[in-house]
């Protein structure tokens, strides 16, 4: 939390209006004098590139809370309601202020971080850099004095030839080297502070941007995602490449290229046509430096690709290992490695080379360079046109063109390839869309009554072919809706859809009369509770498991749940509780054990729609029996069930029932109905259960059932 009383202030309005503002976003206003003054907002508006805050002129009205509030005693406040006739609460848990004229208000615009669509990769981290100036500052201090330090190096060196030695002037050269310790200390010093402050912020700054990118690839819309999670892994961790170079000693090498110029001059000063040498050799240097720049970028886009694809292999092998070993498919996996792997060497191999070859070339150069100036300034001395002290100085400076310019360009031209490549990649990853939030203008009724209706929907995974089609739904609040079909019908889809999780190409979705595009993405989250078919767990204890994404829930209503629907012998027989460890994807729970945590975890959140993608698949009879007695226990009277699923007995259980086929709804019908159907069609005895037909039978049946 920021010390300024301003700073703090937009934290806890960002939070009362649930926006998000970057990690670190103040890093640079911490720096700057804020002050507690009216004039602090102007600043941090300015600085940040905000909109102008909205000046409430008046006595506020109820309606336009939360507000930011300037107080001449206590600072910046932040305003939530009235609580009295002159009384304002304030978002300091319980606190208060008392209202008087001199208060100004203001709300604020808080540009959402991950919504903003023009922002470019390189942007982002360009201005985390940005916002930490002081470093760019030292950075650049130090690169000055290192450069003047060349210079005072060699005209010490030039000063004991030409004057020190001839005339044995001790006090001379006591003056000049003391002279050159004092610049080399101070050299040191700005240096050192170089290397930290970069070390420090560079720290930073991956946190900043790295926190960026992984929020802004859980927002990628669920419907928009590339569908391989390794490759699109691999893109994120990019990032990595792009802040080695960033934050690398290397990258000065662009700041002392103005300075290889400036030398120049001051090499043709003292040793006047000795300056052709760096003129000429210094082009060679920079065009054989865009040659090879030209031949990585080639390759490294491709090169990255295929990295890129090796690492989603790689993922696909650990996290399909089960199949491919019971498949008898690792040698199919090591064919498609091994090319996979050729890829990759076929892309890398001109870069290497090239990198390889302009290494050794770029020495030669500078020999050659060396040789060249100590070869002509030797003439040049020999001939009276230049001292041997010139010459010394001479060859230091070229030495200092030569050494960290020269020889250093190789490399970071190849760093900064594969930068460029992650950039473009994370580039790529900032082209899908996100879910909207909040921020972005998300309506935020207080709560969701009223019937689920559909219209017109169309929906396709990407560019697909459209996979669901439905002209007209409609699901009263308390309504026990089952949603049954084929394999591939299109029941995951559908509830995907209601659940908001996926948008609709066409036609609209609306809940209690709200369109659920509108809707903030926190309050349809918190309104609709969504069961996955394949709901995976992530690593961490079987509390967090149960209670992720919520609120407090005391382990007594934990453990109650569990006992109720079964899942409590999975943590009471051991040590641990609800401390156990549940891995990774929930490795080490059984299938149904898996279907039972998200079942638990759903019934905390009392949501008041409840989409359920075949929960009870992986459960035997008893536990399935107690799992649903427990979710209609906790289901609201006016909350609406969809349960998608292929067990008939289940059916009875509900009011009406969707029959779907090939991605359109065939049939809507109460359930009896629908029961009727099928057993006059199948005979009472094969729709009895569902281990009594094989799948594709019951599907027949059904979809007889609904048509007849
Ligand atoms: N991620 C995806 N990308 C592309 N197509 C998909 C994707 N998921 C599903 N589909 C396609 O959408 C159609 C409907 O699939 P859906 O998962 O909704 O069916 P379902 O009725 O739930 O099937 P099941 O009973 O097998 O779970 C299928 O044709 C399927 O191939």
């Amino acid at each position: 939390m920021a010390d300024n009383s301003l700073l703090s202030a937009i934290e806890r309005y960002a939070r009362a209006v649930r926006s998000t503002l970057a990690p670190q976003w103040d890093a640079q206003l911490r720096e700057a004098a804020l002050g507690e003054g009216e004039d602090a907002l102007e600043t941090v508006r300015t600085a940040m590139g905000w909109e102008r805050p909205l000046r409430i002129a008046e006595r506020p009205q109820p309606d336009e809370f939360p507000l930011i509030v300037h107080d001449e005693k206590r600072g910046w406040l932040v305003a939530l309601q009235w609580v009295g006739e002159d009384r304002l609460a304030l978002a300091r848990g319980g606190d208060a202020l008392d209202w008087n004229e001199g208060h100004r208000f203001y709300r604020i615009a808080i540009p959402d971080p991950l919504r903003a669509d023009d922002i470019s990769a390189f942007n982002i981290f360009w201005n985390a850099i940005k916002r930490r100036s002081r470093v760019l500052v030292i950075a650049g201090l130090a690169t000055v004095f290192a450069n003047i330090l060349t210079l005072a190096t060699s005209l010490y060196a030039m000063q004991l030839y030409d004057r020190v030695i001839p005339l044995a002037s001790f006090e001379t050269l006591a003056v000049l080297t003391a002279g050159v310790i004092f610049a080399l200390v101070l050299d040191l010093t700005l240096r050192s502070l170089r290397a930290i402050l970069i070390e420090t912020e560079a720290q930073n700054i991956d946190k900043e941007v790295s926190e960026f990118f992984f929020a802004r690839a859980q927002a990628i819309r669920l419907d928009a995602r590339p569908q391989g999670i390794g490759t699109m892994a691999a893109q994120i961790q990019g990032q990595e490449q792009i802040r080695q170079v960033m934050s690398s000693s290397s990258l000065f090498v662009f700041a002392d290229l103005p300075f290889a110029i400036f030398f120049i001059v001051v090499i043709a000063m003292i040793g006047g046509s000795l300056a052709l040498v760096p003129i000429v050799s210094l082009p060679i240097a920079l065009l054989l430096a865009l040659g090879l720049a030209r031949v990585i970028r080639k390759g490294a886009d491709r090169a990255q690709v295929t990295g890129n694809q090796k690492n989603g292999m790689l993922v696909e092998m650990l996290d399909a290992s089960e199949t491919v070993k019971s498949n008898l498919g690792g040698w199919h996996m090591i064919g498609r490695w091994n090319q996979l792997i050729r890829d990759v060497h076929h892309y890398e191999d001109p870069v290497k080379r090239a990198s390889a070859v302009s290494g050794t070339v770029f020495s030669t150069l500078q020999q050659l360079t060396y040789v060249a100036v100590m070869g002509f300034g030797a003439y040049l001395a020999a001939t009276g046109q230049i001292t041997t002290g010139g010459l010394l100085a001479c060859s230091i400076i070229v030495g200092r063109i030569n050494g960290p310019l020269i020889a250093q360009l190789p490399g970071l031209i190849v760093q900064w390839g594969y930068a460029r490549s992650s950039l473009k990649a994370l580039d790529g990853l900032l082209q899908y869309p996100v879910e909207r939030t909040s921020a972005s203008g998300g309506l935020r009724p207080d709560a969701l009554s009223g019937p689920i209706t559909a219209k017109d929907i169309a929906f396709a995974y990407g560019d697909g072919p459209t996979v669901l089609e439905v002209e007209a739904l409609d699901i009263q609040p308390g309504e026990k809706v089952a949603v049954v079909g084929g394999v591939g019908a299109g029941k995951s889809t559908l509830l995907k859809l209601l659940a908001g999780l996926y948008t609709p190409r066409e036609g609209t979705i609306a809940i209690g009369g709200y369109d659920l595009s509108q809707l903030a993405e926190d309050v349809a989250r918190r309104e609709i509770g969504y069961l996955s078919q394949n709901a995976r767990l992530v690593r961490g204890t079987m509390r967090e498991a149960l209670t992720m994404g919520l609120g407090h829930v005391s382990d007594d209503t934990l453990i109650e749940t569990a006992r109720a629907t079964g899942l409590d012998a999975l943590f009471s027989d051991q040590q641990r509780g609800l401390d156990t460890i549940v891995q990774e994807g929930g490795a080490g729970l059984s299938g149904g054990q898996r279907a039972l945590v998200g079942i638990n975890r759903l019934i905390h959140a009392r949501p008041r729609i409840w989409l359920l993608d075949e929960p009870t698949a992986a459960l035997d009879i008893a536990s399935e029996k107690a799992a649903l007695a427990a979710l209609d226990k906790a289901r609201a009277p006016d909350g609406i069930l969809m349960l998608a699923t292929h067990k008939i007995p289940l059916i009875e259980r509900f009011d009406r029932v969707i029959v779907m086929h090939r991605g359109r709804v065939i049939g809507v019908e109460p359930v009896s109905d629908f029961l009727r159907k099928v057993r006059e069609r199948a005979g009472a005895g094969r729709a009895g259960g569902e281990a009594a037909a094989p799948a594709g039978g019951i599907t027949t049946q059904l979809r007889r059932g609904a048509k007849s």
